[in-house]
């Protein structure tokens, strides 16, 4: 089943940012205005020593021991990595990116005919809102469950364009491949058997969410995508082509920009396997900027084990000098606890860990 909130939940008037952008009203509406003062500072554009990793996946499918040892650097020190030479058809990944794109410039009329319900995360609209206070993301998103089938709204899946539906079958089909092709590479790379992962996981949940930032005349007021980091295991991030750069991920005290590769793939580690490794790979707090001239689009596969299983950290990466910091937990319990809190930076993490005074 999939985690659907039925709370009473009151959001308020939620403007649509693309409409907005239209108007072009004189001031961004309050809704949408953040007070960035505390926000940590951002490393300019061009510093080139702070790009996140890359992996050479062909490298990696040899079992190239230098590349399993990027992968575990990437997975240890940034909790994100672009992946090049990932396999999926190039044209596979600019059907999605047009299909995306044509759905998110249809008239609004025709997107609401999808919308995402106040408290639930699948539909066309604003996401993670729970009260008429809360800041709103300069941001339309547009989200699917797709596997297992039980998770499918079926009623939200677009007749337009029309070759949305098939399209994200044959993407998620190949996203559905490299992740799995990543989690035997990952599990390798923390010595342990290849199929581990495949194993525990069961018949693994995968959604999508498509993210369209039209510009923003006061990008230094507003945020894209609030910061947080996904309940995951394991997300693949596609950066719209002739999209503006907007993806930061928080480096110590600083926001770090990601460059969009061009036909590489964004990877991170989400909440789920930094549970199974006991923090070994974090995953890492992230969150999207606008720009004031140009849009921006992003397609995001969230791939995590099936809700049934129990999981907790691997004993194998449990001992003295790394006792254990998270607790046993459902991963249906830790869904469900995922899309009924705002996204919160790393704090919805709390749900399993073990606080104690020396954890971080
Ligand atoms: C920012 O994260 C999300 O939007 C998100 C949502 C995923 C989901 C759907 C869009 C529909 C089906 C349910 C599901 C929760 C998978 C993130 O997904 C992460 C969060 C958890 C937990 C997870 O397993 O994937
Ligand atoms: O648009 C982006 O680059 C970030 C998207 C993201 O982090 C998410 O959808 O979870
Ligand atoms: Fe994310």
């Amino acid at each position: 089943m999939a985690p659907v909130p039925s709370l009473p939940i009151k959001v308020g008037h939620i403007d649509d940012v693309q409409e907005l952008r239209k108007a072009k009203p004189a001031t961004v509406p309050e809704r949408f205005i953040r007070d960035m003062a505390d926000s940590p500072k951002v490393v300019p554009n061009l510093s080139s020593s702070l790009d996140i990793p890359i992996i050479d996946l062909s490298k990696l499918m040899k079992t190239d021991k230098d590349e399993v040892m990027q992968l575990k650097t990437a997975c240890e020190e940034w909790g994100f990595f672009q992946v090049l030479n990932h396999g999926i058809d190039l044209n596979v990944v600019e059907d999605i990116e047009n299909v995306a794109k044509d759905f998110f410039m249809l008239p609004l009329q025709e997107k609401q005919k999808y919308p995402m319900a106040p408290g639930t995360v699948q539909g066309y609209g604003q996401a993670f809102v729970f009260s008429e206070n809360q800041k709103l993301d300069w941001c339309n998103k547009f989200a699917l469950g797709v596997e297992p089938p039980c998770i499918r709204n079926p009623k939200l899946w677009p007749s337009k364009p029309v070759n949305f539906r098939e399209t994200l079958e044959i993407y998620s089909r190949e996203v559905r491949k490299l992740c799995k092709t990543l989690l035997k590479y990952i599990a390798v790379s923390l010595g342990l058997k290849g199929d581990v992962f495949e194993e525990m996981f069961g018949v693994a949940v995968q959604a999508v969410r498509m993210n369209y930032y039209p510009p923003c005349s006061r990008p230094d007021l507003v945020l894209g995508l609030s910061p947080h980091s996904d309940g995951s295991a394991l997300t693949v991030l596609q950066q719209g082509k002739d999209s503006s750069v907007g993806l930061q991920i928080l480096k110590g005290q600083t926001w770090v920009p990601v460059q969009p590769i061009p036909n590489a793939l964004v990877i991170n580690i989400g909440d789920t396997l930094e549970v199974l490794t006991n923090g070994k790979y974090k995953s890492v707090e992230h969150r999207a900027v606008t720009h004031k001239e140009r849009d921006r689009l992003s397609i995001v596969t969230f791939y995590a084990p099936s809700y049934d299983i129990e999981l907790g950290p691997m004993a194998e990466l449990v001992d003295e000098k790394n006792p254990c910091r998270y607790r046993r937990y459902n991963h249906g319990e830790y869904s469900k606890h995922y899309v009924t809190n705002k996204l919160q930076g790393k704090r919805t993490l709390d749900f399993a860990k073990i606080q104690s005074k020396t954890s971080n």
